[in-house]
């Protein structure tokens, strides 16, 4: 049977073992210079450490893969080593590679049997709440081949043509109509057969995972993402995290 014409995975049993494989091994160019993106501290505690809480916060996860800096592994086990996470997660971590793709395709090597359902979620997403994570994994419970988190657009989109030099003014070639266009998150729910055929096949650079599944022709579902779980890319996105750690505490109480 082709790849093109398989058909969509079955339900999965509620019991399914879930890995989540969290790709750290970013340099973070676009937060401006300093440490590796994912060893960066929000309110004291690198955004790694909150990432693989998040993951480890859903009592369906039973093991989680980082993908470290290619030459961080040692530093991230200590750093997993020194911070209290739950007893009942199992964690590894592997060396990262040049892309965000190649660093998912490391962690997808290595993940040991048994685990039929991943998620893949960026550290650089540190505060996705759990029940974020839930939704996703339910979703692929109930079928899904491939799932995506994801929001409305808050902004008109406009597409257009590459300015001629860099900096200069860009034509305007057209309007999309935003009611139809979703801003995309992560955790990325998968059925791990069909994730590890989209990486075995597609070769063509992509920024997600579920474009790769796409691109087998698949169907990949949406759920309600949360803003909570916005990326930190620029230097901004980090006072935004600080806030949001901030709010929490104090709704926690302490
Ligand atoms: N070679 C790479 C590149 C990215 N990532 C991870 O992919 C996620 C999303 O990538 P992005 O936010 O673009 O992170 P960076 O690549 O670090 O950022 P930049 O593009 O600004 O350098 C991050 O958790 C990042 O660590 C990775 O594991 N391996
Ligand atoms: C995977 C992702 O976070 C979904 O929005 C995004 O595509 C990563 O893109 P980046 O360019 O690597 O930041």
């Amino acid at each position: 049977m082709s790849d093109e014409s398989r058909p969509s995975p079955a339900a999965a049993p509620p019991g399914t073992p879930v890995a989540a494989v969290i790709p750290a091994a970013g340099r973070g160019v676009r937060l401006g210079p300093g440490a590796p993106k994912a060893l960066r501290t929000l309110n004291g505690t690198p955004m790694l450490i909150h990432a693989v809480r998040a993951m480890a916060a859903s009592r369906a996860v039973s093991l989680v893969v980082v993908v470290a800096p290619p030459d961080g592994a040692a530093e991230v086990k200590s750093l997993l080593d020194a911070h209290a996470l739950p007893e009942r997660t199992d964690f590894l971590v592997v060396p990262g590679g040049e892309s965000r793709q190649e660093s998912v395709r490391l962690g997808l090597a290595a993940l040991p049997p048994g685990h039929d359902i991943v998620l893949v979620h960026d550290a650089a997403r540190p505060l996705v709440p759990v029940d974020t994570v839930d939704a996703v994994i339910e979703a692929v419970r109930d079928g899904a081949g491939a799932v995506v988190p994801a929001l409305p657009l808050a902004d008109t989109v406009k597409q257009v043509e590459p300015a001629a030099a860099p900096g200069g003014a860009e034509p305007v070639v057209a309007t999309p109509d935003r009611s139809l266009l979703r801003a995309v998150q992560t955790p990325q729910g998968f059925d791990r057969a069909t994730l590890e055929r989209a990486h075995r096949t597609v070769t063509d650079d992509v920024t997600d995972d579920a474009s790769m599944v796409e691109q087998l022709g698949e169907r990949v579902v949406a759920v309600p993402g949360h803003e909570e779980a916005f990326k930190v890319t620029r230097p901004l996105d980090l006072v935004l995290a600080e806030a949001v750690l901030a709010r929490r505490r104090l709704n926690d109480g302490f």
